[in-house]
């Protein structure tokens, strides 16, 4: 039988999964749809890596392996949920829950001296980070607000916090010696293979990556952050935040770049903490800091050592915060810094965030200052400084009046960065990087310096028509104008450039507005049309379609959440993810400490609606349809009732937001004409939900305000879990149909 595969990830989507999966299968059952789980949560991938630690009943199989493979398969549709990109920090922590839970996998280990050890961290290394997104994205992205979520902004605008011509906010990249400065790039004429060679001055080559094979139309690019130039860089901003009286807070995606943006970080964090470095240094390379673990790694590690020296370091480390310039707060309460841990800031959300509260962040005592919003990279710092000025310019943008920027993002088969993890290198010692073709054909040279971070990224043709095709569709179905995000000016976009205007030839574009503008000119363009109330579609590579699939819904509609965002697959399949944000680990944090789950689904709906729509086509099944359509209008009512969850304990809540959803699915599939089964097993269903709605209600309120027990982070206890998130017997009962 077809069937739709549903995702099971981690932290807040995980939890609301299981309150929404069981209204999901009640509902499709009757229809010829089987619904079926993979476990790609961060628990389960560690699990599925070491087989040979763990006995037979606790050995799981490689779901996303196997999703991997589906995907590329014309039946696919599979409904993606926001998962866990670790770092590690996260990854260790999933890992001693797991070994208290009976699980015996291995440490983490940071230095592997052993074959053995080497082998585990090279497992270990493959979960980190953004391991899942790439695998599973086997087609380009497509990622807009639907209408009624617009609606809902509109009537309903979130805060939006004003902007003044006299805010010190701004952003600060670096101008030469960075990725955007050194990138080289060419497209491959014929089919080839590549090695990339790192020689020293002594001319001692080392294979940094051995022979691989690129295709014909490839674009491969390759680019080298200078480390001298990035401290001073870091160096010249720390000093310049001090002077100027604005937090020091630095924007990185340390999860999706996770061989690169570690390394900055680690950087910036020495920098930050340059004194004590000069003076603790040897203690610390003694006791294993690893600082490309942010700042958190390092008063972690002190805690081993003798009281006396452990406050001695923290009082070098108090008067490093007292003499440097003020740090941007993650947790103000608690203490946590925007150094504290790589993933904490991740750069396409905290940037919108930023904007949305007239460029502010929270210092130490809790209150909103102006900031200087570092990001090394030059490559798309310029869309954040000048949505900036914009905003410095113009006020803040007004969320009943403002347009749309629906997205058409670049990213299938690993496209750009997305593919680097195994291509970059910290670079051991001075010489040079070469990319060689079977030849023996030099197709690349960086000179470069011991600690440099040198990457290559590759993108292949069929992706890249693929992605023009999206573009002209979109922008024919919507009838908005579409603009290519792309500088002629940089090494890379110059050859995407030549292929966008070969592809574009070959589609009928009388009457479209289609143009390619540089990342910094298409921001002012766009933001002159969404502040005039007008549409227009960003057509995007791989890191830009990240950044404005939050930076635009963020200001629009308050969250990336309530974005659609489907992934229609090379192969003909679907990938349906649930909106364009992540895991938002504060809501797990918020249910535990009182049991209130903050966390919106509204994005799941939307992708469930897309995904049987999907499969209405493809199996041909009319039922799927009506269930799809239903369910879309089920989501508009959602909206306009206001039934989404609130923030806070003894309101209505995910799982009180289910409930209404599913009451709304069934008056809706009560109301249809089109399917007289569908309406006769739905009338009653949608007459018991409503008949019960203050019972329910009270149920699922009334365990509010306390803390909820669901036995492990990672890897929650299913029958605790699933207790906590069902709570209501009455709709639990009235779903057994
Ligand atoms: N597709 C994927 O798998 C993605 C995964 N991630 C992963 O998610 C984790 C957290 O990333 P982060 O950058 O903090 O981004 P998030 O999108 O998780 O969080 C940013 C903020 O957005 C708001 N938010 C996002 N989604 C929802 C929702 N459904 N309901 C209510 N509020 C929401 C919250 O803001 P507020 O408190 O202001 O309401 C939240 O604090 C990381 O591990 C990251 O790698 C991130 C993006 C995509
Ligand atoms: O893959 C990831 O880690 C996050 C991806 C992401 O943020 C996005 O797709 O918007
Ligand atoms: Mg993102």
């Amino acid at each position: 039988m077809s069937k739709i595969i549903y995702t099971k990830t981690d932290e807040a989507p995980a939890l609301a999964t299981r309150s929404f999966l069981p209204i999901v299968k009640a509902f499709v059952k009757s229809s010829g749809i089987n619904i079926e789980t993979k476990d790609i949560s961060l628990a389960a991938r560690i699990l599925a890596v070491f087989p040979d630690f763990l006995n037979e009943t606790q050995r799981v199989s490689d779901d996303l392996a196997l999703l991997g493979e589906l995907a590329k398969k014309p039946e696919a549709n599979i409904i993606k949920l926001p998962n866990i990109s670790a770092s590690i920090p996260q990854l260790k922590a999933a890992i001693k829950e797991l070994q208290s839970q009976g699980f015996n996998i291995p440490n983490y280990p940071d230095e592997p001296a052993t074959a053995e050890e080497k082998d585990i961290k090279s497992r270990y290394d493959k979960i980190k980070g953004s391991a899942v997104n790439p695998v599973l994205r086997e087609g380009n992205s497509d990622r807009r607000a639907p209408k009624a979520v617009k609606n809902y902004a509109k009537n309903n605008p979130h805060s939006m916090g004003a902007w003044s011509k006299d805010s010190k906010t701004h952003v600060a990249t670096m101008d030469y010696g960075d990725f955007a400065h050194n990138e080289k790039s060419l497209t491959i004429a014929e089919p080839t293979s590549i090695k990339i060679i790192h020689t020293d001055n002594e001319g001692n080559e080392t294979v940094l990556k051995d022979s691989f094979n690129l295709l014909k139309g490839e674009i491969i690019d390759a680019t080298v952050m200078s480390k001298k130039a990035l401290i001073n860089f870091f160096e010249a901003q720390v000093a310049d935040a001090k002077a100027n009286g604005v937090l020091f807070s630095l924007h990185m995606k340390g999860t999706m770049m996770k061989v690169s943006d570690p390394i900055i970080f680690g950087h910036a964090v020495k920098i930050f903490f340059k004194d004590v470095f000069a003076k603790h240094g040897a203690t610390f390379n003694k006791i294993g800091v690893d600082v490309n673990n942010g700042f958190g790694n390092i008063i972690e590690k002190i805690q081993e050592l003798p009281e006396a020296q452990r406050n001695e370091i923290q009082a070098d480390i108090d008067a490093a915060f007292k003499s440097g310039p003020a740090i941007a707060m993650v947790n103000s309460d608690r203490g946590i810094t925007n150094l504290h841990v790589p993933s904490d800031v991740i750069i396409d959300a905290s940037m919108p965030a930023m904007i949305r509260t007239s460029g502010r962040m929270y210092n130490a005592e809790g209150k909103l200052q102006d900031t200087k919003a570092v990001i090394p990279d030059s490559s798309y710092a310029g869309i954040y400084s000048a949505t900036i000025d914009f905003c410095k310019e113009n006020g803040a943008f007004d969320p009943t009046t403002m347009g749309t920027v629906p997205n058409v993002g670049l990213m299938a088969q690993k496209a750009e960065e997305y593919g680097s993890h195994d291509k970059t290198f910290e670079i051991a010692s001075n010489g040079k990087v070469t990319v060689v073709d079977a030849n023996g054909y030099k197709l690349i040279e960086h000179a470069v310096e011991a600690g440099d971070i040198w990457r290559m990224c590759q993108t292949k043709d069929a992706p890249i028509q693929d992605w023009v095709k999206l573009a002209v569709n979109r922008a024919k179905a919507s009838n908005t104008p579409a603009v290519f995000w792309l500088d002629e000016n940089r090494a890379h976009d110059a050859e995407i450039i030549k292929k966008v205007n070969t592809y574009l030839k070959d589609y009928d574009t009388t009457g479209l507005d289609l143009r390619i503008l540089s990342p910094v000119d298409a921001t002012l363009f766009t933001c002159k049309r969404l502040k005039d109330g007008l549409d227009t579609i960003s057509v995007s590579g791989n890191v830009l379609r990240d950044y404005l699939t939050d930076l635009f819904p963020i200001l629009e509609v308050g969250t990336s959440a309530k974005m659609l965002s489907i992934v229609p697959l090379m192969n003909g399949g679907g990938l349906f993810e649930t909106g364009a944000g992540g895991s938002a680990p504060k809501h797990v944090q918020q249910l535990l400490e009182e049991n209130h789950l903050r966390w919106d689904s509204l994005g799941e709906f939307l992708a469930l609606a897309v995904s049987l729509e999907h499969f209405s086509e493809v199996n041909n099944n009319e039922k799927a349809k009506i269930l799809g359509e239903t369910l879309d209008e089920a989501t508009s009512k959602l909206l306009e009732n206001k039934k989404g969850p609130s923030r806070s304990a003894g309101e209505l809540d995910n799982r009180g937001s289910h409930f209404y959803l599913a009451m709304y699915w069934a008056e809706e599939l009560a109301k249809q004409t089109k399917d007289a089964a569908l309406k006769a097993e739905f009338t009653p269903i949608a007459e018991k939900l409503a008949q019960n709605e203050t019972v329910i209600l009270k149920e699922l309120t009334e365990i509010q305000g306390k803390p909820a027990n669901i036995g492990g982070y990672y890897e929650p206890n299913e029958a605790l879990v699933n207790n906590v998130m069902r709570p209501s017997n009455t709709l639990n009962s009235i779903l057994e149909f």
